[in-house]
């Protein structure tokens, strides 16, 4: 069950609250996929100051947006030090801290997000953060829209049009709401730069669990339907508002919501799925249309940070660098972002 608005209410602290009443038995907790855990490292001290958790497939988009982020806030890394993998050693996800941003790869298709949302949702609790938010900034599919084209979701719905996360658990079908926050869905809406040479609209995403022919691609190494009813499928989903298809909105918005943690979700297209199958823009462009949801959630994370009287352009929190010997964590100026 998740965490109605009055529970949520109730809790004014804001800090994350585990609906898992046997993670207070352990000693400690490892976050092995982080290549973290709760006695190994000081997870307040490493995290406390987090706010933004933005995620995204690759683990080269992980470390672009850290960096590209460094650029916007202004963050200064000490002399001599460079941004680090914190989660390197794990060899699955990667992991970059920048000041109140933390930047994480969640790999492909909702096992793998799904995976990494437990953790990061720990790592949250674990470091006593209040009120973060999360983004997942993706490519996907259109339908009916132009290659480039920023989307931010409405609703994530699964590859029967179910608004829900359905995860079998114990031999039973567990479904958790796949829940948007209108209200960060909204105020990303308005900050699309009306200047910018590329719509950014919102709709309904389809979330599928293949990226083949469980989003109708004649492309793939088998496919059991023809072009006719590959088409008709796909108008079909045009007709019921769905606006882009990808691979992980589904656990995204859900498990984030089961924890009350806000979340959005903002892809850009990488072709018009109603025009073809293969993806075959020239890499540099792919390259800069990936940039564009950064662009959109950068805005509202500079827009946040100023509103709370945070200054750009000053060195943020605590953030991981370099050592020779092993990563250690420089402490700046601890604050708290909620
Ligand atoms: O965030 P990314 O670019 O990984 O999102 C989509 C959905 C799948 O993970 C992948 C398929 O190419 O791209
Ligand atoms: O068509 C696409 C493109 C990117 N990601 C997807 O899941 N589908």
């Amino acid at each position: 069950m998740s965490l109605s608005e009055e529970e949520l209410d109730e809790y004014h602290d804001g800090l994350v609250r585990l609906q898992n009443p046997h993670l207070e038995l352990m000693d400690q907790d490892i976050l092995y996929h982080l290549a973290l855990g709760s006695e190994s490292h000081d997870l307040v001290e490493m995290f406390g100051d987090v706010k933004f958790v933005c995620m995204g497939g690759t683990p080269k988009r992980a470390e672009q947006f850290a960096q590209y982020m460094m650029h916007e806030i202004g963050h200064k890394l000490p002399t001599g030090t460079t941004l680090v993998d914190i989660s390197q050693y794990s060899y699955r996800y990667a992991m970059y801290k920048v000041g109140p941003i933390l930047s994480v790869s969640h790999g492909m298709g909702i096992p793998s997000v799904g995976i990494l949302l437990h953790e990061i949702i720990k790592l949250m609790y674990h470091a006593k953060v209040r009120n973060p938010i999360f983004f997942r900034i993706g490519t996907c599919g259109g339908i009916g829209v132009d290659g480039g084209t920023v989307v931010i979701s409405e609703e994530a719905v699964d590859g029967l049009g179910q608004p829900s996360f359905d995860l079998p658990i114990l031999g039973k079908v567990v479904k958790r709401p796949a829940k948007v926050d209108k209200r960060l869905m909204r105020d990303l809406k308005l900050l699309a730069d009306p200047n910018d040479p590329y719509p950014t609209i919102s709709g309904k995403t389809m979330c599928t669990t293949d990226f083949y022919e469980g989003q109708g691609r004649m492309d793939g190494a088998f496919c059991c339907f023809n072009e006719k009813e590959k088409m008709a499928y796909l108008e079909h989903l045009r007709d019921e508002g769905v606006v882009n298809i990808e691979m992980e909105s589904l656990a995204f918005t859900a498990l984030t919501h089961h924890a009350g943690i806000r979340s959005a979700v903002v892809c850009v297209t990488l072709l018009d799925r109603l025009k073809g199958d293969q993806i075959n823009y020239p890499k540099e462009v792919l390259d800069e249309w990936q940039q564009r949801p950064q662009k959109l959630v950068s805005s509202y994370i500079k827009k946040f940070l100023k509103k709370k009287g945070r200054v750009i352009n000053e060195n943020f929190g605590n953030i991981a660098v370099k050592s020779p010997r092993r990563f250690k964590l420089v402490q700046q100026e601890s604050e708290s972002y909620d």
